[in-house]
């Protein structure tokens, strides 16, 4: 199974995506947004500790290797935990574009089982934007760069303004992150298309 349902679509106003100036460049890797956040935070020990690299345009690809900690089947990873990790790399294309958004809608194919010990590479895009709506879609391989598909998504991503974490996230997470210390990682929260 696979093709997207039709809210997955961009609409005909849509246009492509424009890479801001201030990206980083291709190949550079992106860091974590956030220490804690689960896909990508240095701070969860049973966290993907997914690593994201800028590619061209707007693209990222990201490697994440499958723990133990992360099996639904035996010796094999959750589909939850594989949604996540393209979620996550999906989520970090938004920062190519300096924009802030949650995902609104991820819709995924599991084409093949992935092993506990198994590094997934991932490779993603931006479609299309259309106002605050980004549209993206994602692979991820097994075996190398070039490998088979294991997993794929199509998502849609909805900007939103900083007011969006502080109204409904955590007080005390919140402060925390606003005074990182970590420039990029601030900016990376906190700036939107500056
Ligand atoms: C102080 C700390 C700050 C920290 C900052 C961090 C920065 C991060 C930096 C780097 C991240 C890198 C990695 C992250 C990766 C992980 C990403 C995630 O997992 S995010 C968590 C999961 N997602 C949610 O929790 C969203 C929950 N949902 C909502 O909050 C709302 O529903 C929201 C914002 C998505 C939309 O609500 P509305 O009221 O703002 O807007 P409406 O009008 O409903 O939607 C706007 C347009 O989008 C469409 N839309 C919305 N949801 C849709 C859906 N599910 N399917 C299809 N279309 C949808 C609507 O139909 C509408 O389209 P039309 O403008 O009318 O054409």
């Amino acid at each position: 199974m696979s093709g997207s349902s039709a809210s997955l679509q961009p609409p005909a106003d849509a246009v492509k995506p424009v890479r801001h100036p201030d990206a980083p460049a291709p190949g550079e890797l992106l860091g974590a947004h956030y220490g804690a956040c689960f896909g990508c935070g240095s701070e969860q020990p049973h966290g993907l500790h997914l690593q994201a690299r800028a590619g061209e345009g707007v693209s990222i690809t990201a490697e994440f290797t499958v723990q133990p900690a992360h099996q639904g089947a035996p010796g094999l990873a959750h589909g939850g935990v594989l949604a996540t990790a393209l979620d996550e790399t999906l989520g970090s294309l938004n920062w190519l574009l300096r924009t802030i958004a949650v995902t609104g809608r991820l819709e995924t194919d599991f084409v093949r089982p992935v092993p506990v010990g198994a590094t997934l590479y991932l490779e993603a895009e931006v479609t299309a934007v259309a106002g605050r709506k980004i549209y993206s879609t994602a692979t991820g391989r097994l075996d190398g760069p070039d490998g088979p598909v294991a997993v794929r998504a199509d998502a849609l991503f909805v900007e939103v303004k900083v007011d969006h974490f502080v109204e409904h996230g955590r007080e005390a997470e919140i402060k925390a992150a606003m005074s990182d210390p970590d420039q990029t990682r601030r900016a990376r929260a906190f700036e939107v298309n500056p």
